[in-house]
């Protein structure tokens, strides 16, 4: 347990410090409250967070005993202590780290050997060896849900530049209206179906598969040739019938929302080739050397964890924004939403006593620019703060539209300046002299164009969004949910919280189906229950 004790009270007494005077008192504060990997920059001085702030929260790693929680996590021991598993998502990029032991077995011979099958399966697949019944495929679906959707997903996009494989295709919710839609204008028989899926029964996912499979089938397409699997559950993928050979195997040791570096990979694999994957994983590696070895003040992950928890728990910012100015990453606060939220949304500790701090924050974003025209309204003038998590690139991939990348880099450093900056009632005042007001007008218009400022914010920087940058970003929150996890002193890897509604779900089944009454059930559900069945939503 860390004692929050000295830094609530630094927060109490830096309060009302502002940014701008931090930042006079200090020409050296932005490189100070800057670090760097690689070509990797997160700035962090447009924070109100100072030496002493920086030192105490340093001081928790130290007091949660992180390095040896580090050192558990890498070494394969069994940190996920509520479902006894180890947690070695990291082993799947250690591309050439060396042997990772775990139960006293080295697990790196079975990740290598899938990553060849993977490598051979899509170089078939993108040369045309491996094909549908009508040649060559031009698609690929994948199917999958959380972790086993929002890794590739977001992966596919980002990487969009480095795609010369067949289309992908992402499907995630039950709701049929994804599949349908996804489906139509598909060929059937030249698209490859991939049913992504770490225990092989989650509901949805098995049922867009069956319907999948029924629409290959009558289109004349052969499932036997045309669908994969990338799966925990051998037993699982042979009973629904896909051919051993096309099944990808990992083990129980990768969580859900840590899987794309796996075979859950296997969708952006087959976009981007398995030159571009491997890219994508050593970035990954690179930024796993990094956390493994720089000081705790350099050390990415672990700053931005830290400057996450003094604005959550000690601030009490309620939430945080992830604003990529960066069209392509515009699946990443989702994605970052299950890392995240699934991870560090916990109210109990290790132990089982209740936190005594919040847990993890509310997580959210879009890309801007669009955000700038829709909520950036509330985050520059609402009451509460939003603390901002700005990312852009250097560099677009569209040499032709370098002005318009200048334009969003323009526009993102645009936004921490103001959210810092602010606008106070003099200069707003001043701003209307000359509109010919009278003193009480001109006074209640220029209250409305005050901006408060000392907004803190932070900005990734990179150069260009390669797969190896792609891979470090993506490696960086991870850590970064561990760091806060180990302060916080909860398991980041479990996820019983999702539990319940499943259950229910299940148990609605038949009820909706109006096979079973409503008896029982509270009184709005039956009432709903009953909306639907008066509206032709029963069986
Ligand atoms: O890959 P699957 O076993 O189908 O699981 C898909 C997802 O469903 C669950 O509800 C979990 O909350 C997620 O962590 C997981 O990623």
């Amino acid at each position: 347990m860390v004692d929050w004790t000295h830094l609530n009270g630094l927060y109490a007494a830096t309060g009302s410090r502002q940014m701008l005077a931090m930042f006079e008192d200090d020409p050296d504060r932005a490189e100070r409250f800057s670090a760097q990997v690689g070509d990797l920059r997160l700035d962090y001085s447009k924070t109100r967070v100072d030496a002493a702030v920086m030192e105490a929260l340093i001081d928790l790693c130290d007091q949660a005993d992180l390095a040896g929680h580090r050192a558990a996590m890498f070494g394969g021991d069994r940190i996920n202590e509520t479902e006894d598993r180890a947690v070695l998502h990291t082993a799947l990029r250690n591309l050439d780290g060396g042997p990772v032991i775990s139960g006293g077995i080295d697990v790196m011979p079975g990740i290598l050997a899938t990553l060849d099958q993977m490598r051979a399966f899509s170089d078939a697949v993108r040369s045309g060896e491996k094909a549908g019944t009508g040649g060559a495929f031009t698609d690929i679906v994948n199917i999958g849900i959380g972790g086993s959707d929002l890794g590739p997903a977001m992966a596919a996009l980002a990487l969009a530049p480095y795609q010369d494989g067949p289309r992908c295709h992402f499907v995630s919710n039950v709701d049929g209206a994804h599949i349908a839609d996804t489906l139509r204008g598909l060929d059937p028989k030249t698209t490859l179906v991939i049913v992504a899926s770490k225990t092989f029964t989650t509901i949805e996912t098995m049922t867009n598969a069956r319907t999948a499979r029924a629409w290959m089938q009558e289109g004349g397409g052969d499932p036997a040739m045309q669908f994969a699997a990338l799966s925990t559950a051998r037993d699982k993928t042979a009973a629904f019938g896909i051919d051993d050979a096309h099944v990808f195997g990992f083990e129980d040791w990768v969580g859900g929302r840590y899987s794309v570096w796996g075979p859950i990979g296997l969708s952006l694999m087959l976009a981007i080739g398995p030159k571009g994957f491997d890219a994508f994983l050593r970035g990954g590696q690179a930024m796993d050397t990094h956390f493994r070895a720089a000081d705790w003040h350099e050390n990415l992950p672990v700053l931005l964890a830290l400057i996450g928890i003094w604005h959550h728990q000690i601030c009490g910012y309620p939430t945080r924004a992830v604003l990529p100015y960066d069209q392509r990453l515009a699946r990443l606060p989702a994605y970052l939403q299950q890392l995240e939220m699934e991870s560090n949304g916990k109210s109990v500790a290790m132990d089982g006593s209740a936190l005594t701090v919040p847990s993890g924050p509310i997580v959210w974003g879009e890309p801007g620019t669009n955000g700038q025209h829709a909520f950036y309204q509330l985050i520059h003038q609402g009451t509460g703060v939003v603390p901002c998590e700005f990312m852009v690139a250097a560099q677009g991939h569209e040499p032709d539209l370098a002005h318009q990348h200048r334009l969003l880099v323009a526009n993102c450093l645009a936004q921490s300046e103001a959210l810092m900056r602010g606008r106070s009632i003099d200069e707003a005042r001043a701003r209307m002299a000359d509109r010919g007001l009278d003193a009480a007008e001109l006074e209640r218009q220029a209250r409305h164009r005050v901006f408060p400022g000392n907004r803190p914010s932070t900005t990734l920087a990179y150069p260009l969004l390669t797969p190896f940058v792609f891979g470090q970003i993506v490696a960086l929150y991870e850590h970064r949910v561990f760091v806060e996890g180990v302060i916080l002193g909860i398991n980041s890897y479990d996820q019983w919280g999702v539990e319940l509604g499943k259950e229910l779900a299940t148990s609605l089944g038949p009820v909706v189906d109006g096979t079973q009454s409503t008896s029982g059930k509270d009184g709005s559900t039956a009432a709903l229950v009953e909306f639907v069945h008066r509206h032709g939503g029963a069986a």
